[in-house]
């Protein structure tokens, strides 16, 4: 099944616009746990159990797993993911993008290594660098379009002035998304709850494509003007909070207070759609 079938499938069945960002931070552990890199398994099982039933997608960062030498959990937790909640799809936040030969080890990572249904790439380097991803036909490939941060101004924000009409970056970025960059169908663009009014001008630009959208949450992104710009009949939206469910509660309660967190941010979401 493609990334977009099974995206469209999870949304519909948990009734949800909510990813779950897995960005486990040992130090940020309950308990006994803190500090113990050994945890971050047992720490992200436990909140995709407490969570499965509310979310479209689960999006775990692969920084969180390698600085720790953890990529074995992650192995693990994908495994998990698979077991636990078969219909809903896993985006791997990598930001990977080099040249095509190594991109083709970058895109066996994501999706043979570990499993993914969609990966995360930076377009910097252009369509080439794309391309060993979108051989793999079924799976989303998710380019960072304008991004949450502050210094996302640095770049997307500049305009082109060899491009017919002089778009923004992150403009230019989008239509080749929505058109002759999107041999497989199942291209997605990363746009920042922290700019709702280039969430809207994205959707204007790429009508169709999946929007992943970070910055719910401990950044401080708005739930309601998200769904309003982001979401329409042709162009579903994945909206993605980390720290703010994952470290709801310091305590042995966190699977639970995680749970809590979830369902108020779905329901916001759900509110929003009108
Ligand atoms: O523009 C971007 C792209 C990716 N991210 C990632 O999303 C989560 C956000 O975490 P919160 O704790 O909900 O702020 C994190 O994994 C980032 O690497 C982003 O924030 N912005």
């Amino acid at each position: 099944m493609t990334f977009t079938t099974q995206l469209a499938r999870a949304t519909q069945q948990n009734h949800s616009l909510l990813c779950v960002g897995l960005d486990p931070e040992p130090s940020k552990f309950p308990g006994a746990w803190a500090g113990d890199a050994s945890k971050i398994y047992d720490f992200c099982a436990a909140i995709v159990d407490a969570t499965k039933d509310l979310v479209c997608a689960f999006k775990p960062q692969i920084a969180y797993f390698a600085a720790h030498r953890a990529e074995d959990q992650l192995e693990q937790l994908m495994a998990h993911m698979k077991a636990v909640a078969p219909d809903v799809p896993v985006i791997l936040d990598a930001k990977r993008g080099d040249i095509g030969s190594t991109a083709e080890q970058y895109a066996r990572e994501a999706f043979v290594r570990y499993r993914a249904d969609a990966v995360t790439l930076s377009p910097f380097m252009g369509r080439d660098t794309i391309e060993p991803f979108l051989a793999y036909a079924d799976k989303g490939v998710i380019l960072l379009c304008r991004t949450s941060n502050p210094g996302g101004n640095d770049w997307q924000m500049q305009r082109l002035a060899d491009v017919p009409g002089q778009p923004r970056l992150f403009e230019h970025l989008a239509h080749l998304a929505q058109t002759e960059w999107n041999s497989t169908g199942q291209i997605g663009l990363v746009v920042g709850a922290t700019f709702p009014a280039e969430i809207a001008r994205v959707r204007e630009i790429a009508p169709t494509l999946p929007l992943l959208i970070p910055g719910v949450g401990a950044q401080g992104g708005d739930a309601e003007s998200t769904v309003k710009a982001g979401l329409t009949a042709a162009g579903t939206i994945v909206v993605n909070s980390s720290r703010a469910v994952l470290y709801a509660s310091k305590g042995e309660d966190f699977a639970e207070a995680a749970r809590r967190v979830a369902i108020a941010t779905r329901d916001q979401l759900n509110a929003a759609r009108g």
